[in-house]
């Protein structure tokens, strides 16, 4: 592919019939101003030969050194423009101010892969005013290492905030975010402070305190020591969480004095630290009661120098102008726009490799930021981090599909066909609690649907589409085999994808046998070994890695459907055809979840063997009164185990009544206790219970604010 800069600058321009050959040695004339900034190392890092004398010229400054005061006009009056032109004899980086000359540095970089430097000219500045990363998400936070690339990403692609925030560390949140950090844990956090400060990108520690916090002198004051003992670490960027919590926590009117306490005595007194940012406990627009004053109480008494974070309309959205029409009017400021994508921690079992898409092109004016929540697998999130930073830097020029194809080859060069095979096919969530979906396998769904349409209405075969699958199960089986054999050239995402690598071929495979499976409906004896092989390949699919207990899932969105529904209908004529019965089920879960709790409806459910679950819900579920949630098996079974854990204690569970029936009209109830003192998860007495339903009810005749951490079920033997 050809070469582009990313992100996409607002203005480039290159002499066509001209270049230079990269200079051997140049003479620096820096200003001032960038002494002790990143600028310059990085300008070093790269031309390494400095020489008094040498012919070749690199001016650098901020708008304000005299070095580059005849360019001054041309510097974009943005902050964090700049303006770069390479000249036969020189290279001119101006910038508005330090980061932008940085940002300079940074385009040349990419300019110094070419053979040749173009005598290009470059006036450049960003749309959005803070762009990253805030990691925010559930389950296993990223590795040290993993934070390093992650900073080094950041500055090479012009994003300048990462908002630490990892639900799951215990000194970010409940219950530890009143202590210090350890030593070892504080060591490490500070030399990820000074990284992002390489790489000219403001570290913001966050702090998550409302399932717990009192609001008393003593809590506030241990906030502020907190805050001060991540300043001496580095820090100068500081953001309060009040997002999936419920009781006390809750209350805006307290939420606001606490955080224009931090910003009058903390914020402002230090002089160097960057604008307070706050995630609010109502953050999308589906859970925001506008009439009961959460948000207009923090509009206007939030000092407004405070950041307010918002995920749009629902948790997990697209950003477009009504979702901003709304929100930024209430708030009475520009939202900090906090987008739940690619982050995966309610589809652990699904990669999302897709392209960034759905966000409108036409408000860089209404945000203040925009910083995207990803993975957990941190290289794999890098697909999308590259086409956010692209999107959010200059918004109008952004291509969803460029940049996506140009994120491959950003993170794999030398396999980029192969990842971009596996992207593909792994970029759809799957059902799942947000209703929240993406497009997968792009361009072969046609085919899909064509070979499918014509087999199940008329029994045939379409050759072509027939053929083109054929062809995309080879490219599948050999991308996976390609990209697991792929050795350092990345080895930290080969690392995390490869479950997903290995399942990602067994689909493959299963294409192929299912595709030959479909020439042989009339064949008595030459059907069956294909039959068989295809049960092999899905009972391998389904018995995947430990390591995994939600599961792994490949080609959930377009792939699997259409093979199993082949499998299905292919296996249907062959016992029509030969009065057999042969297991024409391809997928198949015995369980099936009904709700009229709207967070609750599209769970997942989950069999292993004997066990069986309804996938988790990591945020704080509203439970209305009366509102229940159905388990139904697919015929009665004996159950041995029954645990639910709604993230409450003792009189949390009194507001709800557990039933079993064997019929789905008499109901009978199944009592609660508590499995470890202390602790939130609860088992039910079924043990020996035949059940054909198992029902879930808040009888409190109130709403209920509870967590749905767990419904675990295991059948006897
Ligand atoms: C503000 C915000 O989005 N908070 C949490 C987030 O931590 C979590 O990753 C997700 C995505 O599952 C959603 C929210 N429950």
């Amino acid at each position: 592919q050809e070469f582009r800069l990313q992100p996409t600058p607002q203005n480039y321009t290159v002499q066509q019939d001209d270049s230079i050959s990269i200079p051997r040695q140049y003479r620096l004339m820096a200003g001032n101003s960038l002494n002790n900034g990143t600028a310059l190392p990085l300008l070093r890092s790269l031309m390494p030969e400095e020489a008094p004398d040498a012919a070749f010229r690199i001016y650098i400054g901020t708008k304000g050194d005299k070095v580059v005061s005849s360019y001054r006009k041309r510097i974009p009056q943005k902050s964090e423009g700049y303006f770069l032109k390479i000249e036969k004899d020189r290279i001119i980086i101006a910038g508005a101010d330090e980061r932008g000359t940085y940002y300079g540095v940074q385009t040349l970089a990419q300019l110094l892969t070419l053979d040749k430097l173009p005598l290009a000219e470059v006036a450049d500045y960003p749309d959005v005013p803070y762009r990253g990363v805030v990691e925010g998400f559930y389950g296993t936070p990223w590795s040290q290492e993993d934070r390093i690339r992650q900073l080094d990403f950041y500055g090479r692609n012009k994003m300048n905030v990462y908002l630490y925030g990892p639900k799951d560390d215990p000194y970010h949140s409940t219950p530890h975010w009143r202590k210090p950090y350890p030593a070892q844990e504080a060591e490490r956090l500070k030399q990820l402070v000074d990284r992002a400060r390489d790489n000219n990108v403001i570290f913001y520690w966050a702090i998550h305190p409302g399932q717990d916090i009192r609001w008393n002198e003593e809590d506030r004051e241990l906030l502020l020591q907190k805050f001060e003992s991540m300043y001496q670490l580095g820090v100068r960027g500081f953001a309060v969480f009040f997002d999936d919590i419920s009781g006390e926590g809750t209350k805006a009117d307290k939420q606001a004095e606490l955080l224009n306490y931090i910003d009058n005595h903390f914020v402002q007194v230090k002089k160097d630290v960057a604008p307070l940012v706050m995630c609010p406990t109502e953050y999308n627009k589906s859970w925001t009661k506008v009439e009961g004053g959460y948000l207009t109480t923090l509009g206007e008494k939030l000092n407004k120098d405070i950041q307010i974070m918002w995920t749009g309309n629902r948790v997990i959205a697209t950003i477009d102008r009504p979702t901003l029409d709304f929100i930024n009017p209430l708030i009475k400021r520009k939202a900090y726009i906090w987008w739940n994508f690619p982050v995966s921690d309610y589809v652990r079992d699904h990669l999302l490799m897709g392209p960034v898409y759905g966000n409108g092109l036409d408000i860089e004016d209404g945000m203040s930021a925009f910083v995207s929540n990803p993975m957990e697998h941190a290289e794999a999130s890098k697909i999308s981090l590259y086409s956010v930073a692209d999107y959010t830097w200059n918004m109008e020029k952004f291509d969803s599909d460029t940049s996506w194809r140009h994120a491959i080859k950003d993170l794999m060069p030398l396999h980029a066909e192969y990842l971009e095979t596996f992207a593909a096919h792994n970029s759809d969530l799957g059902k799942n609690g947000h209703g929240f979906r993406r497009e997968e396998s792009i361009r072969l769904q046609p085919a899909l649907s064509a070979l499918l349409k014509s087999y199940l209405e008329k029994g045939e075969i379409d050759e072509t589409a027939y053929n083109q699958v054929d062809e995309e199960c080879r490219k599948i089986i050999l991308s996976a085999d390609m990209l697991l054999a792929s050795g350092n050239e990345n080895r930290p995402l080969i690392d995390e994808i490869r479950p997903w690598l290995t399942q990602f071929k067994l689909v493959g495979e299963y294409g192929k046998t299912v595709l030959e499976m479909m020439r042989l409906p009339q064949q008595e004896e030459a059907f069956l070994p294909g039959h068989a092989h295809a049960q092999a390949l899905q009972t391998l699919m389904t018995d995947n890695d430990a390591r995994y207990p939600q599961g792994v899932k490949s080609g959930s969105g377009q792939l699997m459907p259409t093979f199993d529904a082949l499998f299905e209908a292919s296996t249907k004529q062959y016992n029509q055809r030969f009065h057999t019965a042969l297991n024409a089920r391809a997928v198949y879960s015995p369980y099936t979840l009904e709700s009229n709790v709207q967070q609750l409806a599209l769970l997942p459910t989950q069999q292993k063997g004997k066990e069986g679950s309804i996938a988790p819900s990591n945020e704080v579920i509203l439970w209305q009164a009366g509102g229940s949630l159905t388990l139904s098996m697919d015929r009665p079974r004996v159950l041995a185990t029954l645990r639910i854990d709604l993230g409450t204690k003792e009189e949390g569970y009194t507001h709800f009544r557990l039933e079993t029936s064997l019929d789905g009209k008499t109901w009978r109830n199944a009592n609660l206790q508590s499995v470890w003192k202390g602790y939130t998860m609860q088992k039910a007495d079924v043990k020996g219970q035949k059940v054909l339903k198992i029902r879930l009810t808040n009888t409190s005749g109130s709403e209920q604010k509870v967590y749905f951490k767990a419904f675990r079920l295991t059948e006897q033997e």
